[in-house]
């Protein structure tokens, strides 16, 4: 059983405690090639930033970097002011959640077992606990009722949010979204945005690629616009969408709006 103290703290509505994150002269290359140069960003504990941009602009790569899914060539990503480059990336992953695309949920665990795999796995809890856990944090996604179900047996939208409580078990300190609503049917991307929306409230700190514009513009504290590897234009929804000051800005906003 869960201590009152730790089943208080993951009730619906509990706070999350964010993590500051900052990006320094950060530089990604594949081979040689550079994809990401030079690129540094504030983003402070408890905010949301949502990355915008053409395709292949370095969006995802900017992802991988912070959470060393792809290890930077040069540069620095300081969590809470302190260096990931210090720590093993398995200890940094557990701190950092990332949600992608594709849920890549195991097919044949339910959504229960899927949300409590880690918290037992890899933080060791007794898997008792991990259960508790993962069904605070299915109800907290509203699956409560679908806690048994396999993957195949719920939809696109419902697997995602297995897919954030499974992230979210973790108890981390800054969550990346990676285009998390491009593969979804357009009726099941707003409960999705939705509860980004309400992790946001909630304090978590939140980096967001996405092709949602609407998202960006009402949920975001900042809006970072990239174009071939590097950030353009940094702003808040109303500088970047109401007064864009780049040509590159201009034109991207012209084909997307
Ligand atoms: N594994 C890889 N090996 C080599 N090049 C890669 C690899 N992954 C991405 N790239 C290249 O890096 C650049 C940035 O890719 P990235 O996926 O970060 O862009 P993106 O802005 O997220 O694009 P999209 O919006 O289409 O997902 C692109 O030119 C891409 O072709």
């Amino acid at each position: 059983m869960l201590n009152n103290a730790l089943a208080a703290d993951l009730h619906q509505e509990a706070a999350f405690h964010g993590a500051s994150l900052e990006l320094r002269d950060l530089t990604l290359a594949y081979g040689d090639i550079e994809v990401l140069r030079n690129v540094s960003l504030q983003i402070p504990a408890g905010s949301t930033t949502c990355i915008i941009g053409p395709s292949g602009s370095g969006k995802s790569t900017l992802l991988r970097g912070i959470n060393r899914l792809h290890e930077p060539k040069a540069g620095d990503v300081l969590l809470s002011g302190r260096s990931v480059l210090k720590d093993k990336p398995d200890a940094l992953r557990l701190r950092i959640g990332m949600v992608f695309q594709h849920f890549n949920l195991f097919p044949d665990h339910t959504a229960l077992q899927n949300v409590a795999l880690a918290p037992w796995k890899i933080k060791r809890l007794p898997k008792q606990q991990a259960m508790e856990i993962a069904r605070l944090r299915l109800d907290e996604v509203g699956l409560t009722q679908r806690a048994d179900h396999r993957p195949r047996d719920l939809s696109g939208g419902q697997q995602q949010r297995v897919a954030i409580a499974r992230a979210l078990a973790m108890d981390p300190e800054v969550m990346l979204f990676d285009e998390a609503t491009s593969a979804l049917d357009p009726e099941l991307v707003k409960g999705v945005l939705n509860l980004m929306a309400n992790l946001c409230q909630r304090g978590m700190t939140m980096v967001v690629v996405t092709h949602e514009m609407g998202f960006a513009r009402k949920v975001a504290d900042q809006v970072v616009f990239m174009d071939e590897g590097e950030i353009v234009e940094t702003g808040t929804p109303e500088a970047i969408f109401e007064n864009p000051q780049s040509a590159r800005l201009r034109r991207f906003l012209s084909e997307v709006l």
